[in-house]
């Protein structure tokens, strides 16, 4: 059986990023929060493009006042006022000043900014009292940034401080790929909706709604095609539109040795080459994978609902990253972690374990859910914020010990 390394890298390497040319939408500056640039962006201008004040205080000639202190302060004229937004008109000479604001414009012949701390005022005349380091409180044009230089590369994802740059950069509308639409089914003759009233031997179709969210909160649209009876004719039907209608499929349910599970023998029939039938993780051991011809990465995912969300957290994210033309950090992150309780596994799989981290003095801690650990218990997931991981061959890990703690975050 395929380690969880193993599948990992075989996704990765079946799913292929969106178009920089053809898979890109223009949106404006306001809703482009959690997008993904799609194209590189950079300003005409410098940033600043003109020398300003970083403080409230006075423009002056560095040479006026290098030698300046308590017992031999020096006097200047103050010869204009620059408030932030004003262009100054005076050059400033020796033996001149300018009273200026923070983020006010440079006066030519200035050089140095003088606190006003370090001075006192008296009518037309400032008074000097401290010697500031040459070009003190300046900031310079363009020494944050030269025009034409790249800004903001594609991949990465806009988030507040992005969305400054791209505001200062005046880049209002701007090129994003968009969402990937990811298609979900639910198989099973035993399922209904959260809406239908509950007869014996169903259950209500949770994965559904537990798949849609986990796709929205990745960035993508998803598609929720309803639940599919254990029909090969209909489950024909149903997959072979999600395969044409979407970038990623995800079913759950009808990927084991069930009679009943016929999502393998299905993806196989309709021209899916299956990558993967099963891998060395519990919970999620049946996840079935395979690529179409059309590009479409099917994830045959286990039914049960812990495993359905644990093969999305470690398997579905990072071909969902990477789809969606992030150029980096697709993989889950894995963390140490102080292990609060004593862990079991069966030693055969590498084994999830679900709970919560908790940072104590700046050392991570991992409390592990209470009550069943069975994939079928998705009540105790509530709250899961990471999966402590056993590797295979491993059956303890005791309270107290360091364990490896893979976090399940949200884009
Ligand atoms: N003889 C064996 N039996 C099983 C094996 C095995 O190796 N040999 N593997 C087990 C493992 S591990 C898993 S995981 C499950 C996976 O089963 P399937 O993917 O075929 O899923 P189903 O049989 O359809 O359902 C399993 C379980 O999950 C419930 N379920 C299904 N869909 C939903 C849904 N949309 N929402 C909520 N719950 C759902 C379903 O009712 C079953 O209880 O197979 C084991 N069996
Ligand atoms: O692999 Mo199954 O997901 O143990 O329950
Ligand atoms: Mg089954």
């Amino acid at each position: 059986m395929l380690s969880a390394k193993q599948a990992e890298a075989i996704i990765l390497n079946l799913v292929q990023p969106l178009s920089s040319s053809q898979d890109v939408e223009i949106v404006d500056l306001e809703v482009a929060p959690l997008r993904i640039l799609a194209a590189s962006v950079s300003s005409k201008l410098d940033f600043p493009d003109w020398d300003n004040s970083a403080m409230d205080g006075y423009a002056v000639c560095y040479e006026d006042v290098k030698n300046c202190n308590n017992e031999h302060p020096k006097l200047l004229e103050i010869v204009e006022e620059i408030p932030a937004g004003y262009q100054p008109k005076t050059t400033i000479k020796s033996g001149q000043a300018a009273r200026i604001f923070t983020g006010a414009m440079m006066p030519a012949g200035a050089d140095t900014i003088v606190i006003q701390e370090n001075t006192t005022r008296e009518g037309n005349q400032v008074k000097i009292f401290a010697a500031p380091q040459p070009k003190e409180f300046v900031r310079h044009r363009g020494s944050f940034y030269r025009a034409g230089e790249e800004m903001l590369p594609p991949g990465i994802i806009i988030n507040a401080p992005e969305i400054a740059v791209l505001a200062t950069a005046q880049c209002t509308k701007l090129p994003v790929y968009r969402r990937p639409k990811v298609a979900i089914l639910s198989t099973g003759d035993e399922l209904i909706t959260p809406k239908q009233p509950i007869q014996p031997g169903q259950i209500v179709d949770s994965n559904q709604y537990a798949l849609a969210s986990f796709v929205t909160t990745n960035g993508g649209i998803p598609i929720k095609l309803g639940i599919i009876p254990d029909d090969c004719q209909q489950l024909i039907k149903a997959i072979s539109s999600a395969i044409e209608s979407a970038d990623l499929v995800l079913s759950t349910g009808g990927v084991s040795v069930g009679d009943y599970d016929y999502v393998e023998q299905i993806l196989a029939q309709l021209g899916g080459e299956i990558q993967i039938s099963s891998v060395a993780v519990k919970p999620g051991k049946p996840l079935t994978v395979a690529k179409f011809a059309n590009g479409c990465v099917y994830f045959g995912i286990p039914g049960n609902p812990v495993s359905a969300l644990v093969s999305c957290w470690r398997f579905v994210q990072p071909a969902l990253k990477k789809l969606s033309g992030l150029k980096d950090n697709w993989q889950p992150t894995f963390i140490k972690a102080r292990n609060r309780d004593r862990l079991v596994a069966g030693g055969k799989r590498e084994t999830y374990l679900w709970g919560k981290l908790h940072l104590v003095d700046g050392i991570y801690e991992f409390a592990l859910a209470g009550g069943s650990h069975s994939s079928g218990n998705l009540i105790n997931l509530a709250q899961t914020n990471s999966l402590a991981v056993i590797p295979i061959g491993q059956t303890e890990i005791a309270a107290g010990e360091q364990v490896e703690v893979m976090q399940v975050n949200y884009f």
